[in-house]
């Protein structure tokens, strides 16, 4: 068996992020008549997707074979499905969507008291991928990681406990949920619990680590000049997300981003999409999607991504059932710490910059 392995830690290359960052700060979309020149894009024909391209939903209810088979089939077809009898209750959703509304129609001035620090993760800000690119997004977020509580007793001193308990409770379902979907992908590819053992907590001194990030999208103007979120792929092993059943804004593309296909919101329903840890963890089985947001004139859009990743200190590489002569193996092993900074640094291209060696001098060979 030949296998292409570099075993040189990446980490030291990844230690500086070389690019500057001055910290630009949302701006009031709301009320807004016309869109400013800072966030004006360029338009791009818009193709109508295939009828036949529409994303997998997966019925957690099936049986226990025709679940892993759906899960198996939507994350090497698309890297993103919807699920619906996943257990989470509706009343929840509905609570976090109206936590997070109610946070994003405080004034301003409020929400700018708890932005994010530049080298921080939690608080109030644009989106991370915003300094890749010419145009601001038309969006806000805020970023949740464990407790939110130190920015909550800022934004309501007398009332941060609703906010609270709900996010809180919002988070612990959804790892449980992610634990159950990553158990069920893993498992449709024929791997048992010991060949993934880093992602049980248990066996390992530190828990998974996750992030929750609240998506605010205003009406808007002229949404064909306007992007909610710019085309990327999410970083996490899976995020799970609410999407706000009022509009939809959600969009994936199986093409490197010429063809945009929707995500129509189910009621009730969460969708699943595969990021680049679990494309590195299943030796690029699994499909990691590339996705953005359109906004739209009338409705205030919200959504609710819950990023799942791995135990700080775990380097992720794929089981050795997954690596063969057929399939050599793709990538560098990698903490999900370290290949946040790659992202950081080299943003939709981090994938290449972690991929073998042997491998990325072969695909540069190509394409000279
Ligand atoms: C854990 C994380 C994933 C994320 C960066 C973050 O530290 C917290 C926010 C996440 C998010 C949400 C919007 C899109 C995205 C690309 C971004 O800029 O911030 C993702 C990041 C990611 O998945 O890389
Ligand atoms: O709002 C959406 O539908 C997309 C959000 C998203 O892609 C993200 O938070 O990473
Ligand atoms: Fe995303």
């Amino acid at each position: 068996m030949s296998i292409i392995v570099n075993k040189s830690s990446i980490s030291e290359s990844f230690k500086t992020n070389p690019i500057p960052t001055t910290q630009i700060l949302p701006l009031d979309l709301r009320n807004l008549l016309s869109l400013p020149d800072s966030h004006t894009w360029p338009t791009s024909p818009v193709q109508p997707p295939p009828p036949s391209a529409t994303i997998p939903v997966v019925d957690l209810g099936r049986p226990p074979h025709a679940v892993a088979s759906a899960v198996r089939k939507a994350s090497d077809e698309w890297g993103v499905f919807q699920v619906t009898n996943h257990g989470i209750p509706a009343t929840l959703l509905r609570e976090a969507e109206f936590q997070a509304r109610r946070l994003f129609a405080l004034p301003a001035e409020e929400k700018l008291a708890v932005v994010r620090s530049p080298d921080g993760i939690d608080g109030y800000g644009l989106a991370r991928i915003s300094r890749f690119f010419a145009k601001q997004m038309w969006y806000e977020g805020f970023t949740i990681m464990g407790s939110p509580v130190r920015h909550a007793r800022q934004l309501w001193p007398n009332d941060y406990a609703n906010f609270c308990n709900v996010m809180e409770e919002y988070q612990a379902q959804m790892k449980a949920l992610s634990e159950k979907l990553l158990g069920l992908m893993f498992k449709s590819l024929g791997l048992a619990q010991d060949d993934i053992k880093w992602l049980h907590s248990k066996t390992n001194h530190h828990p998974p680590q996750a992030v929750l990030q609240l998506n605010s999208y205003p009406a808007c103007p002229d949404p064909a000049h306007a992007m909610g979120l710019a085309p990327h792929t999410d970083s996490s092993l899976i995020t799970l997300l609410h999407q706000s059943s009022n509009a939809t804004g959600l969009q994936i593309s199986g093409d490197g981003g010429n063809l945009w296909i929707p995500v129509n919101p189910i009621p009730g329903a969460l969708t699943v999409n595969v990021g680049d840890l679990m494309h590195i963890a299943t030796n690029g089985r699994f499909k990691t999607a590339l996705h953005r947001a359109v906004v739209n004139m009338t409705r205030h859009r919200v959504s609710m991504a819950y990023f799942y990743g791995t135990p700080q200190e775990v380097k992720i590489s794929p089981p050795m059932k997954l690596v063969d002569v057929d399939h050599p193996l793709l990538y560098q092993p990698v903490t999900w710490k370290e290949y946040l900074d790659a992202k950081g640094k080299y943003f939709n291209r981090a994938l290449e910059f972690i991929k073998c060696e042997a491998l990325f001098i072969a695909d540069r060979c190509r394409q000279l």
